[in-house]
């Protein structure tokens, strides 16, 4: 079968990978368990440069196809943070929880009508044959006052998806694979995924 590496550390997110790719008759490998793939710098300012530095690093490394997923939340109200920086906002440990206690405290008195959010995905892909490419996908909602639902990872028990008119934690996966960011981006890549083998 077709095999793409899938250059991310993050579980949540491999294990979204792996079902949206089930569909697609490509087998993925994710960093997730090995020991020794080196953590990339996310040096970039976008983004889409992101997701570039990690695709472009771990193919250089492999000599193989790889996509590199970055992703973020992008708050209207706090001028797009924690946008690029969502992993860390809280600090260079990456801390789920830490992170969602932050948005929560900043967005305290922020009433439901300026609370609009959108997650954000780049995905970038690169191979040594071929000029990398990177699409992206959006997903609009807005930020809870409080925790709702322990589905999914990240941000997602704060962030209430307007297409589904819940939280991204209330969602089943596949509910999820739906209306993400991460599978609209996806769905944007296909194309290109289907010239690469
Ligand atoms: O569907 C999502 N549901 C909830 N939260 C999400 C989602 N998608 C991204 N996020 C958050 C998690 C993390 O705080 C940041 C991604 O940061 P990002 O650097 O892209 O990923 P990461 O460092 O966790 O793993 P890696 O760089 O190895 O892929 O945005
Ligand atoms: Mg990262």
């Amino acid at each position: 079968m077709k095999q793409v590496i899938i250059a991310t550390k993050n579980r949540g997110k491999a294990r979204e990978f792996e079902t949206l790719f089930s569909a697609l008759d490509v087998e993925i490998l994710t960093l997730v368990d090995l020991d020794d793939a080196p953590d990339v710098e996310e040096t970039g300012n976008s983004f889409e440069e992101n997701a570039t530095l990690k695709a472009e690093e771990i193919s250089k490394i492999t000599g193989q196809i790889v996509i590199a997923d970055d992703s973020g939340l992008v708050i209207d109200e706090l001028d797009g943070r924690p946008g690029i920086f969502s992993a860390r906002y809280a600090g260079e440990e990456k801390n789920d929880e830490a992170n969602i206690d932050k948005v929560l405290y900043e967005m305290r008195e922020v009433p439901e009508e300026k609370r609009t959010a959108r997650f954000y995905c780049a995905l970038a892909v690169s191979g040594p044959n071929m000029k990398t490419i990177v699409v992206s996908g959006t997903c609009e909602g807005k930020i809870l006052f409080e925790r709702k639902g322990t589905n999914g990872f990240g941000y997602d028990p704060i962030f209430y998806a307007t297409a589904a008119g819940k939280s991204m934690a209330e969602m089943s996966s596949n509910e999820k694979n739906e209306i993400s960011h991460r599978a609209a981006a996806l769905n944007n890549l296909k194309p290109v995924i289907e010239t690469l083998f």
